[in-house]
């Protein structure tokens, strides 16, 4: 797959596409802080790409590309070791025992803080780009172990498709959809932290005495719709535990909820911690229309569909 003129710098291009839960059941808080979960991931067509290109200093340095389509404020990302793309690439200089020298360029596209796995994205394109880049040689599989330490969407980003998530959503099954299904992303001009919408859930669960039970399975119903590719049938079964904790911490996402039902989605739901909202459209046609219909209103919106593959390589070349 490596091409370009010899003798120049090796530098390795993959994507990772972004997801919405289109199901999410949330335990109990667990004593590692984490929460068990039981989630349908599906990932859509809004992609990271992540560029590594070999230096000759030694380290990790990180960097946004100007062809982000995001307006993204700096300082939402952390351009340092932080960062979660330098994070899988030091876990994989670490475990492939290559010395460092790697420049990562990240296009963004998936909303920052928005509830769609953009940062683990970010982790799992760079965890394939070098994995090629240092000849890493290591299989999917192990990819995937090495994702899963990265956080818990990572190993989905890798995946891609859709899937059901067990555990803290890392265990992963292949739900075998190819059927697809399109969306209408309704961007905020805000971000969600991640553990402190787990926090408010496990408030609002308190402060009502509910005592959540460990989820063991997906909704029924979620699956068969995802894999038949059936909007009307999903629309009935959507589902997010977080919901509500993410509309308690920013309430302005109930009107976001609601717009979709004036414009004519099926139906719609926070995407994983939000604030991203989904919309569930009829058709691409549909889709194409209601993110027009909100762009009207000044609404930042924008159609997509789903499931698309998960991380994959885009190029290999010498600079
Ligand atoms: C909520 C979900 C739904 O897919 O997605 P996002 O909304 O972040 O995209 C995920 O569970 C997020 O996964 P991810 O963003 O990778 O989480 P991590 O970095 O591993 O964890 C960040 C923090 O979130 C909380 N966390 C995360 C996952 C989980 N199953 N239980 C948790 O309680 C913990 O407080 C943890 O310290
Ligand atoms: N490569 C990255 N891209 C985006 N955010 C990152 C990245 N690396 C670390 N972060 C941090 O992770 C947080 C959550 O990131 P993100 O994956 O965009 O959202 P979410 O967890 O809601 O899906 C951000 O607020 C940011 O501080």
């Amino acid at each position: 797959m490596r091409s370009g003129s010899g003798g120049g710098r090796r530098s390795v291009r993959a994507k990772a596409p972004g997801k919405v839960n289109v199901s999410l059941r949330v335990g109990p808080p667990r004593p590692d802080g984490y929460h068990s979960v039981a989630s349908v991931y599906l990932a859509v067509s809004l992609f990271e790409e992540v560029r590594a290109t070999a230096t000759e200093a030694p380290g990790i340095t990180v960097s946004l590309s100007p062809e982000s389509t995001l307006e993204i404020d700096e300082l939402e990302i952390p351009l340092d070791e932080r960062n979660l793309a330098v994070r899988a690439a030091a876990l994989m200089a670490e475990v492939s025992e290559r010395p460092t020298g790697v420049h990562l360029e990240i296009t963004k596209r998936v909303p920052v803080a928005g509830g769609m796995g953009g940062g683990s994205a970010d982790a799992a394109a760079a965890l394939l780009a070098c994995n090629a880049l240092w000849d890493g040689g290591l299989s999917r599989d192990e990819l995937a172990h090495l994702a899963a330490e990265l956080g818990a969407d990572v190993p989905f980003a890798l995946l891609g498709g859709a899937a059901v998530g067990l555990g803290v959503g890392d265990r992963l099954s292949p739900a075998l959809a190819t059927e697809r299904l399109d969306w209408v992303l309704v961007l905020a001009d805000f971000g969600l932290s991640t553990p402190a919408v787990f926090r408010e859930l496990d408030r609002l669960r308190a402060a009502e005495g509910i005592k959540a039970e460990e989820p063991v399975d997906v909704e029924a119903g979620v699956l068969s719709a995802v894999r038949a590719g059936d909007a009307h049938a999903l629309s009935h079964v959507l589902l997010n535990d977080l919901q509500r904790a993410a509309v308690s911490l920013a309430p302005g996402l109930r009107d976001t909820l609601g717009w979709g039902d004036s414009h004519g989605a099926l139906a719609s739901l926070v995407s994983g911690s939000g604030p991203t909202v989904a919309l569930l459209a009829e058709d691409a046609g549909s889709a194409a229309e209601l993110a027009e219909a909100l762009a009207h209103r000044g609404v930042e919106a924008l159609a997509v569909h789903g499931p698309v593959p998960g991380a994959r390589i885009l190029s290999d070349t010498l600079l």
